[in-house]
């Protein structure tokens, strides 16, 4: 709001648009009667100020320059800047000089006077920076090794993604569009979700954490060498998935998985997850209660409990893709996963046993197509899980195991029967991984994906009510 002279003030406020959009309008309100405006000026600033809203008033910003096609500098100041301007926002701002500059910079930075965190980029420096708040709230609780029965303490700070990548899964999946617009209005008006954090270790040793998507084989196989053509820009993803699909290698190996104990919701329910959404609000659904009590301790009781209901698949996969949420992308405007929660602490695990490569084509296909089934084919499984556990099968096996990074490449290319897992467009070399997830850990500034208006709707803004 700004105070234009005695008799008129400016007020910009946010309107819904077509395609997810938000946009902001100016307001301007006249009366000659100067303490009309006095009135109005007055209890508008208190409103504004009400903790309630939860607006954030200092922001922690880092931009990528060379993320995607290297807009994300021009992207922040034309499009971001202006609107942090206008609502109050002061932002400090970091601009990224190498890889890992945000994720090193956020284990010792001064969090305290900052109420949110901005990701200027892709989703590789939206992981980089929950990587690095990650590991300052484990070091600010004390926890010194993250290990698979580590309880994870949950950052309170939210973070703001401006898509300004080459996918940006992550911020189509969360405010339904690629917008920066969009995203910084998100941010301002102090929106709060909050998405499940998978974490990958391979036995008791931390690998990485995910936060969209974790996939071995196919996906695995386009991230190597995808990397080695970055000057191509996007097009790297689809020169890649062209390559990779006239190859159709399949992997031997065996996976293991815990189940979600909530049978009525599962991959193919049809039910998208929307801003709101009662799947992800409703509390975890509790494990069934055991046959027989095989200890007298609590402990023994989860022990048993978390053992229990493990399930097995063995056999030659094309791909192995785990799901922590939709992500949304330009091949598949509902996701690869479209039915997979945000926050409902379950991956959708789908399956891609070994096929040829015009089935596994016609499946990527419909993934394009929100109308169509895509897992409707024998040879995909879709299972919706908590935690997962992969093991591949071959000679060198041992070797797979106990042979570091450089070993597992060097097997890699003596072998064929090895891929690695994609976490979240990042390459983790060790195939045997142990996968946990955790609920709800990271909060956003986003309110999921909005039903999209009506053709004559005016964008009514009481409608457009919050979460
Ligand atoms: N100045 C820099 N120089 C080199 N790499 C950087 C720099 N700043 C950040 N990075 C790294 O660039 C990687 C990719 O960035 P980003 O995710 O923004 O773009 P992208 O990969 O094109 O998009 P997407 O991840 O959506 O496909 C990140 O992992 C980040 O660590």
């Amino acid at each position: 709001m700004v105070s234009l002279n005695p008799t008129a003030f400016t007020l910009w406020v946010v309107k819904r648009c077509r395609k997810h959009r938000w946009r902001e309008r100016k307001v301007t309100f006249l009366s000659k009667d100067t303490s009309v405006i006095q009135q109005w000026v007055d209890i508008l600033h208190e409103a504004l100020s009400k903790p309630e809203f939860c607006r954030p008033r200092n922001l922690l910003v880092f931009v990528n320059p060379v993320g995607g096609k290297g807009h994300a500098t021009r992207i922040y100041s034309k499009r971001v800047a202006p609107i942090f301007e206008l609502a109050g926002v002061s932002t400090e701002v970091v601009t990224t000089n190498h890889q890992n500059h945000a994720r090193d910079t956020l284990r010792d930075y001064d969090l305290a006077k900052f109420d949110g965190i901005v990701s200027i980029g892709g989703d590789g420096m939206f992981t980089e920076i929950v990587h690095g708040l990650m590991a300052r709230t484990l070091a600010d609780s004390d926890v010194e090794q993250l290990t698979p029965e580590t309880v994870l303490p949950q950052p309170t700070i939210r973070i703001g993604i401006i898509p300004a990548g080459s996918t940006d899964t992550v911020a189509w999946t969360t405010c339904g569009t690629k917008d920066a617009t969009t995203a910084a209005i998100h941010i301002v008006i102090g929106d709060d979700t909050a998405i499940d954090l998978g974490i990958c270790f391979s036995g008791n040793r931390f690998i990485k954490y995910n936060v969209s998507m974790m996939a071995y084989g196919y996906y695995g196989d386009c991230i190597v060498d995808s990397e080695a053509n970055r000057w191509m820009g996007p097009k790297r993803y689809d020169w890649e998935g062209f390559k990779k699909l006239l190859a159709n290698k399949s992997y031997e190996g065996e996976l293991t998985y815990l189940p979600c104990p909530d049978k009525e919701n599962h991959p193919r329910d049809g039910t998208h997850c929307k801003a709101g959404c009662s799947v992800c609000s409703a509390a975890p659904v509790a494990e069934a209660e055991p046959d027989n009590n095989p200890s007298q301790s609590l402990q023994g009781w989860f022990a048993f409990m978390y053992n229990k209901g493990w399930q097995k698949v063995k056999g030659r996969f094309i791909g192995i893709n785990a799901f922590v949420m939709s992500c949304r992308c330009r091949f598949a405007p509902e996701g690869p996963a479209p039915c997979a929660h945000l926050g409902d602490g379950c991956i959708d695990l789908i399956v891609i046993h070994e096929c040829s490569r015009v089935d596994y084509m016609r499946h990527l296909f419909r993934c394009m197509d929100p109308k169509k089934d895509q897992f409707d084919f024998p040879f995909i499984q879709a299972i919706r899980c908590r935690d997962f556990k992969f093991r591949p099968i071959t000679d060198d096996l041992e070797d797979a195991h106990d042979s570091g990074v450089e070993g597992q490449q060097r097997l890699r290319s003596r072998t064929s029967c090895l891929s690695v897992w994609n976490c979240d467009g990042e390459v983790v070399e060790e195939p045997s991984i142990d996968y946990r997830i955790h609920r709800k850990m990271i909060r956003l500034f986003a309110r999921g994906v909005e039903d999209e208006i009506s053709e004559t709707s005016n964008g009514c803004l009481n409608c457009a009510g919050r979460n």
